[in-house]
């Protein structure tokens, strides 16, 4: 039998090896040589083609280019934004744009400056990027007028799978579509009202205190001696397990947790794949970034029905319990009153809920990371913080004093410049009732929106420079934690006066992000925990000189770091 295959085997060689004989070998000298696509390209239609393309190309960019600077040039008062030069009539930027988002928004700036507005356009999609500290002024004291209405309905469709019917809820312009029953505001101006209730004053730092708490005994826990050194391998995903459960637990409840173990886990896998829902790939070609979407809906939608049989989210008043395990805060209590009030069905009220598991950790754990981070990296400045958390410690208890973080400059300083380097965030606004004036100059149709990026506001040295020329002591490249400090005769003080168009990573105006508060609590308290309970060094401190934010990020928010980071603890006495 082997024998028998062996032998066809060789035949069936053979039979190759003849028919390879019989085939005649052009001489290599000979045209007939060259493969297909070199005949192709010698050929003259060819040839034809790439030069009516090339002249396409050309004279596209050349006359946009020349529409651009004569737009910006012009005298008239109201004018359009100009939109930036392309080469593909329709497609205009959509492959700079998806190839890399953070070099093009960097070489726009550096090529035209940061005064006009630029139009962007991918398609069907467009963009005004606002650049210029004046009109940035202009967009943030016209919360009144502008709406981030149309983004919020993008990302709740395409992020956070909203079904289509309540999609009018976020999108809706006319109040009487988005008011059944008579309710007397839209949704959306109503959620804000709620965030910024729940997340300020005594709700605050009853939240911010019991994270603290969560994560401490998270931590207390954990198998780390004092008498030897622990070797955490990629630190940047073990404090996304550390800190994301906590925020969960500390918001939301502890029982979400225990019915779905794997919610950490699932929540970073989903928040990886958001460029990839933005640009609406289907299933098929992402196949495994629905399921785990799906796998997180359907879990909430679970654990909100458990909350809601087991606990009363009318609860959120004065007389209701701060925290309890089911519903979590006050916030999520409220969140959910008003949810139901305007109708929405379970699956729209776990989309909801995704969105806040975004929000509320997308940001703010790669922001942990960086500033732990920094501060791991340079020792003096570790020592300088260290000084300042010993500061914040209650007498009574020897627990962090969250509030006292707010006296602290270099702390407060370090966090600004953390989020000053790596937060790309957006802020986008749009009047859906007229076009807009800008200033004097230009007008942005009804409709368009514009977009603020963090990003770039972060690195405009000429505003910086003349808002707080003590700022720009160091090139803004450059990590710096004293930027935002102030001298008077006495003392340095933390301060971000003046810097609203500057400093950016929260938005601004009205909308600006009501959990920054939060943000910055966990963040600080964060880094003062880690440092009382362990000693903590880098691994390897030259190839940490090489981690850095990982601008091939899109983007939605806090950079994740280009590498992983290798980190040792040691308990403390
Ligand atoms: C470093 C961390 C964070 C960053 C960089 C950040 C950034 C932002 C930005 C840029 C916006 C849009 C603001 C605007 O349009 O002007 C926003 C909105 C929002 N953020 Fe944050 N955020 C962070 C943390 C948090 C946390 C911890 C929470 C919740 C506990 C939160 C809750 C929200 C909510 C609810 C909104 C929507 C407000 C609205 O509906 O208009 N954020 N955030």
């Amino acid at each position: 039998m082997a024998s028998n295959i062996s032998e066809r085997a060789s035949s069936s060689m053979e039979n190759i090896s003849e028919s390879h004989s019989m085939l005649t070998i052009p001489n290599q000298e000979s045209p007939l040589f060259a493969n297909p696509l070199l005949i192709t390209v010698n050929s003259t239609p060819f040839r034809i083609a790439a030069l009516v393309l090339l002249t396409l190309l050309v004279s596209t960019y050349t006359l946009s280019l020349f529409k651009f600077i004569r737009t910006r040039n012009s005298q008239r008062p109201g004018k359009p934004a100009p939109t930036l030069p392309y080469y593909l009539l329709g497609i205009c930027h959509a492959f700079d744009l998806d190839w890399s988002m953070a070099s093009f928004l960097a070489n726009t700036v550096k090529r035209w400056g940061y005064l006009s507005p630029i139009a962007v356009r991918a398609g069907p999609f467009g963009f005004t990027m606002i650049v210029n500290p004046n009109h940035i002024r202009t967009i943030l004291r016209s919360s009144k007028t502008l709406t981030n209405r149309p983004m919020l309905a993008f990302v709740m469709e395409k992020w956070f799978s909203t079904p289509k019917e309540y999609l009018h809820f976020y999108a809706a312009h006319d109040p009487s579509v988005t008011t059944p029953g008579g309710m007397p505001e839209r949704m959306h101006d109503f959620q804000v009202k709620v965030s910024l209730k729940y997340l300020s004053g005594k709700h605050l730092l009853e939240m911010s205190e019991r994270y603290l708490a969560i994560l401490k005994s998270r931590l207390v826990k954990l198998d780390i001696p004092t008498d030897g050194w622990v070797e955490i391998s990629d630190f940047y995903t073990w404090l996304q397990n550390q800190v994301t459960s906590s925020i969960i637990e500390a918001m939301m409840g502890s029982r979400i947790l225990e019915m779905y173990p794997g919610i950490v886990e699932d929540f970073w896998k989903f928040e990886h794949q958001v460029a990839n829902y933005s640009r609406g790939l289907p299933r098929w070609m992402i196949p495994s970034a629905y399921k785990t979407r799906e796998r997180l809906l359907a879990n909430i939608k679970a654990w909100n029905r458990l909350a809601n049989r087991e606990s009363d989210y009318t609860q959120h008043g004065e007389e209701g319990p701060e925290w309890d395990e089911f519903f979590g805060t006050k916030f999520i209590k409220a969140r959910e009153g008003y949810l139901r009030e305007y109708g929405l069905n379970e699956d729209a009220i776990a989309s909801e809920h995704l969105g806040l598991l975004f929000g509320s950790n997308a940001n703010v754990v790669p922001a942990v990371f960086w500033y732990i981070f920094e501060s791991f990296k340079d020792v003096e400045l570790q020592e300088k913080l260290k000084t300042e958390l010993q500061d914040c410690l209650k007498p009574e208890t020897g627990d962090l004093d969250i509030p006292k973080f707010s006296t602290k400059p270099l702390l407060q300083s370090t966090y600004a410049e953390v989020l000053r380097l790596c937060v790309t965030t957006t802020t986008t606004r749009t009047n859906e009732n007229a076009n807009f004036k800008l200033g004097p100059d230009y007008t942005i149709d009804k409709d368009k929106t514009m977009t603020i990026f963090a990003s770039i506001t972060a690195y405009n040295r000429q505003a910086w420079g003349t808002a707080r020329p003590e700022s720009v002591g160091k090139p803004l490249d450059e990590f710096w934690p004293e930027r935002f400090l102030r001298s008077n005769k006495k003392e340095a003080n933390f301060s971000l006066e003046g810097l609203t168009e500057c400093w950016m990573p929260y938005g601004g105006g009205q909308r600006m992000c009501p959990g920054r508060h939060f943000a910055k609590n966990v963040i600080i308290s964060t880094l003062g925990l880690l440092l009382e309970l362990f000693e903590c060094e880098l691994v390897d401190v030259q190839q940490a000189e090489q981690v850095k934010p990982d601008t091939k990020w899109v983007p939605y928010g806090t950079l994740p770091p280009t590498k992983e980071v290798a980190v040792r603890l040691r308990r403390t006495e």
